[in-house]
């Protein structure tokens, strides 16, 4: 593991979306395809504003989620509505997008067809996440109903998961897919994150689902 802080928010956001600009554009030189996952949240979006502002091929760029929640585009929760109106913009508007969320279909039958058609895409070439304080990242959320089968080996690439309390489904990358990306970078802010995330290192997979990229992952942080 990597772990990077910088003296400030803004500077911390600015250098997330240089250093993933930098990936993609190694990642093209070398793929027709790159596939780019992004989480949702509340932090990455200063990331999205910068990313989304720097000329690269984004037409041979397929952004994916790391995960939703299992709600319509115009529901407050979404993160599908979240990259439109934060990455899929400027240049990166070009980029191409497969949304999750179905009306028509339950979440176990979505997760099935959509692992399918997006198995093509081959692994995910550059990975940005977050991480909860409970060391969940991804939807992969310790104890969370799902996960045993979202760490799964042979896990498909997209898994229903329930969690304890929360109204809303979510859907989620699965271990094999986070852990098979190349580029892999963990995105968090705050002293309560920083030590969740020390304390991440002692702990299983199952007990911190981090832990599935945190060894080849580089951590960029902030204090605020
Ligand atoms: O849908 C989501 O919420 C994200 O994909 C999730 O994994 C997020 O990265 C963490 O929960 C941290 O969220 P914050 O950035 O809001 O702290």
């Amino acid at each position: 593991m990597i772990f990077q802080d910088y003296p400030t928010r803004d500077a911390l956001m600015q250098a997330v979306a240089s250093k993933l600009a930098a990936d993609l554009q190694s990642a093209l030189a070398n793929r027709d395809t790159v596939t780019f996952a992004v989480p949702g949240g509340t932090t990455p979006g200063p990331v999205f504003d910068a990313l989304c502002q720097i000329d690269l091929d984004w037409s041979r760029v397929h952004v994916l989620l790391s995960d939703e929640r299992w709600v319509p585009e115009d529901h407050a929760q979404s993160n599908a509505a979240l990259i439109r109106s934060r990455l899929l913009q400027g240049y990166a508007s070009k980029a191409a997008f497969t949304p999750y969320y179905s009306a028509s279909d339950d979440i176990n039958t979505a997760a099935d067809k959509l692992s399918q058609s997006l198995s093509a895409l081959g692994a995910i070439d550059v990975l940005l996440l977050g991480m909860g304080a409970d060391m969940h990242t991804a939807s992969l959320f310790p104890k969370a109903a799902g996960l045993e089968a979202a760490m799964a080996e042979d896990a498909q690439l997209l898994v229903p998961i329930s969690i304890a309390g929360q109204e809303v489904q979510r859907f989620s990358l699965s271990a094999p897919a986070l852990r098979a990306a190349g580029a892999k970078h963990i995105l968090i802010t705050g002293d309560e994150k920083r030590e969740a995330l020390n304390q991440a290192k002692d702990l299983s997979e199952a007990e911190a689902p981090i832990q599935i990229v945190l060894p080849d992952a580089t951590v960029h942080w902030s204090a605020a």
